[in-house]
């Protein structure tokens, strides 16, 4: 197996690829350079996970990786399309760790917003909205803005706006960073779901809860990605469960 095999992954072009990603950032000492040469893939259908100290480049690679930024040299392709600044949310969905809800609208608007852009239909939109706010827990929050919402409330807001269009690349920034025991669960079922539907999952996160669920987990350290070796020879979901 040679390295390219092992970072790559299992997964099929349907979902993520990105090849050779480099991005180096400015400061007064001499040019940082975070990544160094990433390759990632995440099939449809696959979760995969990230860890990596922090300020090893995780927020770094998913803004790469959803066309929030562009990289100095590499590539990303989604269902075999390169990522641009304006990829659609129904391609691909970023949560990132700022979240970015838009404060003037309610949780069920925010939730609405890419199927309103998209002008799908309303009943459709609420099925939709309704849904996503159960699975979430946060019945009965619809109509709070969110200042109006715990931190944890508002990440569980920005991760069903983010699911809403059912992107085919669902990139998530420490998702269940804010939470608590109890609401774990539902965001981890909703992640599961969504690849188990055929969406293709990538999550950095230092939460080995979420590592669990995961088909494959990701290290990224020295600028570069290696799967965690495992003892077993399975995927880390498989171990867990033995
Ligand atoms: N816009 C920027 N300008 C300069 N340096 C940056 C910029 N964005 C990130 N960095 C630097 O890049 C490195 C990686 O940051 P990043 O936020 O990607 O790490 P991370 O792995 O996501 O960390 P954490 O787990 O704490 O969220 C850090 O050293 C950070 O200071």
């Amino acid at each position: 197996m040679t390295a390219t095999d092992l970072t790559a992954g299992s997964g099929s072009a349907d979902g993520l690829r990105a090849t050779g990603l480099r991005r180096s950032f400015p400061h007064p000492g001499g040019d940082v350079d975070v990544l160094r040469g990433v390759d990632v893939t995440v099939g449809a259908g696959e979760l995969v996970t990230i860890a990596g100290r922090s300020g090893s480049g995780k927020s770094t690679l998913l803004a790469l990786l959803s066309g929030f930024d562009t990289a100095d040299a590499g590539s990303v392709l989604i269902a075999g399309e390169p990522v641009t600044a304006d990829v659609p949310w129904q391609r691909c969905a970023l949560l990132p760790q700022a979240l970015g809800l838009v404060q003037e609208l309610t949780a069920g608007e925010n939730v609405a917003l890419p199927l309103r852009l998209r002008h799908v239909p309303d009943s459709e939109v609420i099925a939709t909205t309704t849904e996503l706010l159960a699975a979430l827990r946060l019945d009965g929050l619809s109509d709070r803005y969110p200042p109006e919402l715990s931190f944890g409330q508002q990440q569980r807001v920005a991760l069903a706006r983010a699911l809403a269009p059912h992107p085919t690349v669902l990139v998530a920034d420490e998702p269940t960073a804010h939470l608590d025991a109890g609401t774990v669960p539902a965001v981890l079922s909703v992640l599961r779901a969504h690849a188990d539907g055929g969406g293709a999952v990538l999550v950095a996160t230092h939460d080995d809860a979420v590592h669990a669920i995961a088909d494959r987990r990701l290290d990224l350290t020295g600028g570069v990605i290696a799967r965690v070796p495992d003892t077993h020879g399975g995927t880390v979901a498989e171990n867990v469960l033995r």
